[in-house]
């Protein structure tokens, strides 16, 4: 900041007096690069890196105690909502792989519920996993207990015959699903239809629940989940372990292996031309009160189709949570966080706060989900009258007068709606923590090419020109928005305006060799130096935040770790390069162009592409 401020005082003594107005114009940029800089730095002020102690966890909720003589779980329910859409974009072995680490959850199977919400509406595309199966050698060889090598065989020849079945059902495997637009009990796909016709098309279709202990329902519906049913043949679940038994029609042993597996519900809410479906936040919405019909899990958690997660990541968020019910602290504290050089971290950690509270505002849910309420009752069974309501609570005409997106749940109007949507509750008062775990809680997926991560980085700017010119702008939040947090919001909101000040700087340099003026007027010892020092500093700071992070890892020797991450940066920043170059200047400036321009046209989120790279390319 020091370098920063000597370096500006300089330059505004220092006149180009020969070109005054291209020394304004270079002033203004440094002036913006700063105020920018300063934003990205603020937020990361105080780091604060909290672990849960699991071992407390489970002490307090998961020991026999006077009020809980059998030691059952005691744990709080939480209802998991997992997002997709266009299944060709985003393949159905992806979301499976999600929807198996939610399965696989370290949490009693019969407090967790996992949504999926699919708003394609459609029967997912087969994917078979081959193409890990047909790997010659694969790398467990020798190394993982014979046990497993025999199962994975087992299941290789589970799934060929399975594709078998698929492939005699029509020449063409594709041609065979798109048939399957009938379900296996002769009703026809109440969702989008292959060849879609009037009613059953990706925007106008009627809303769908499926739930997975009605087997049956399930198995034509997701294809390589149905083979995860089939293979393990999913059971509902109750408080009491259910062991398998050999006498079952399995591929694998499931001898005193507890086989129950948590509640998986498929969602897809009614589509209308006539009503916005506000994309992922509308879906959420949906599911918030399907969901409160269904399991009514005091605790949410939101992942995207491709958000895999780690066995201990619900236990360690509930950490967070829970930690006022506790005497016995279930945090540790310690500065420093690891998660350095990009702010948008702050930002992305808002999803993971508890989302509790009142959402819901349908009669059967009266009371809503209750701050805080533990359910210790076993959850009651769902029936078909339960399906039925849930069904009501996703037509789309549900929200019509409610407050649905404007106060209550997801909110509206921006296409980030996570961070619009934390901003609201930050700006209610509710708490966040950016939650640290170890292994890391989820993995994701990144867009895999320059034209995916432009769509992204268009759509996410967009969404931030959107925020600025709403009542979510953080200079209006309330007073009870903290400090650091409302410049965090008010960086998100205003990054999109650096393109405008890149794309002149950068035009700078060209136009000084056209009309033989610099910004300064001669190259000077002084002005280099000063350029010389602040990138000595931006260096040297990385250095110490790399620091911070490989002792924070706690690494013996932490000079080689040091090493390690200094060189992985320095790859890292050579890599991220291209990228910021392309993604942090045009998309933004053209994200702003729209909002700002063409104010009240609604962008489709998945078609920004086609807008974007058309106008990209052309100019
Ligand atoms: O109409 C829609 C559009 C999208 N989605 C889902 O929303 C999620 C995010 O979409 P994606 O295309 O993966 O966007 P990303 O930019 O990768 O996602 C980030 O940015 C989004 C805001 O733009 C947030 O919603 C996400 O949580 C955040 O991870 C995915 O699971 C989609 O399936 C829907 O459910 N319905
Ligand atoms: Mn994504």
């Amino acid at each position: 900041m020091v370098c920063l401020g000597l370096f500006l005082g300089w330059r505004i003594r220092h006149k180009n007096e020969d070109a005054i107005w291209l020394w304004g114009i270079s002033i203004v940029c440094e002036f913006w690069f700063t105020f920018s800089w300063l934003l990205d730095q603020l937020p990361k002020l105080c780091p604060l890196d909290r672990a849960t102690d699991l071992v407390v966890l489970k002490e307090k909720f998961e020991t026999a105690t006077f009020n809980n003589p059998t030691g059952k779980s005691d744990l709080p329910g939480i209802d998991v909502f997992v997002s997709t859409s266009n299944t060709k974009k985003k393949p159905s072995f992806v979301i499976a792989n999600t929807i198996l680490s939610i399965l696989a959850a370290d949490y009693p199977v019969e407090k967790l519920s996992c949504y999926v919400s699919d708003d394609g509406g459609s029967l997912l595309t087969f994917e078979n996993p081959e193409s890990y199966f047909n790997l010659k050698k694969y790398s467990y060889k020798n190394r993982v207990h014979t046990d497993f090598v025999n199962d994975r065989r087992r299941v290789r020849e589970e799934i060929k015959t399975m594709k078998q079945r698929i492939e005699v059902a029509g020449d063409d495997p594709v041609e065979s699903i798109s048939k399957a637009t009938w379900m296996a009990n002769g009703t026809h796909w109440p969702g989008t239809w292959i060849n879609p016709s009037s009613e059953h098309t990706e925007d106008d279709h009627a809303g769908v629940i499926q739930l997975s202990s009605s087997k049956v329902g399930l198995l034509p519906i997701i294809l390589p989940l149905s083979m995860v049913v089939s293979l393990i043949k999913l059971k509902p679940p109750s408080d009491e372990p259910l062991f398998g038994n050999n006498e079952e029609d399995t591929p694998l042993d499931f001898t005193n292996i507890d086989i129950r597996l948590p509640m998986l519900v498929y969602v897809s809410r009614q589509k209308h031309p006539d009503y916005h479906h506000n994309e992922k936040a509308g879906a959420m919405n949906a599911l918030v009160r399907a969901s409160a019909i269904m399991s009514n899990g005091p605790f949410i958690l939101n992942l995207d189709y491709g958000h895999c997660q780690g066995v201990d990541s619900m236990g360690g968020m509930l950490g967070y949570a829970l930690q006022s019910r506790l005497r016995k602290p279930l945090l540790s504290h310690s500065i420093r966080g690891d998660k350095f050089g990009n702010s948008s971290f702050l930002i992305a950690s808002i999803p993971v706060v508890e989302l509790q509270g009142r959402l819901a505002d349908h009669p059967a849910v009266k009371y809503g989900r209750q701050p805080g309420i533990l359910t210790s009752a076993p959850r009651e069974l769902v029936d078909a009258s339960t399906i039925a309501e849930a069904l009501s609570v996703i037509s789309c005409w549900y929200e019509d007068e409610t407050e649905w997106g404007q106060r209550v749940g997801w909110i509206y109007g921006s296409m980030i709606e996570d961070t619009v949507t934390g901003c609201r509750m930050h700006n209610r008062g509710w708490k966040s923590v950016y939650c640290v775990t170890k292994p890391d809680a989820f993995g994701a997926i990144a867009p895999r090419n320059l034209a995916e991560r432009l769509h992204q980085v268009f759509r996410w700017a967009t969404g931030s020109v959107e925020i600025f010119f709403s009542r979510n702008n953080a200079l209006l939040a309330s007073s009870r928005m903290k400090i650091l947090r409302r410049v965090a919001y008010l960086n998100v909101g205003i990054y999109p305006f650096t393109s405008i000040f890149l794309v002149v700087y950068c035009f700078l340099p060209a136009l000084s060799l056209l009309i033989g003026q610099f910004i300064v007027q001669t190259l000077n010892v002084t002005f280099l130096m000063y350029l010389l020092l602040i990138t000595l500093t931006l260096c040297t700071l990385s250095i110490f935040e790399t620091m911070w992070s490989a002792q924070r890892d706690g690494s013996s020797s932490w000079m080689l770790t040091l090493c390690s991450k200094i060189a992985h940066r320095c790859l890292t920043v050579v890599a991220a390069l291209p990228d910021w170059m392309s993604a942090g200047g045009p998309p933004s400036f053209y994200a702003l162009g729209y909002r700002s321009v063409v104010h009240g046209f609604r962008l489709p989120f998945e078609y920004t592409l086609f807008f974007t790279y058309k106008r990209f390319y052309a100019v």
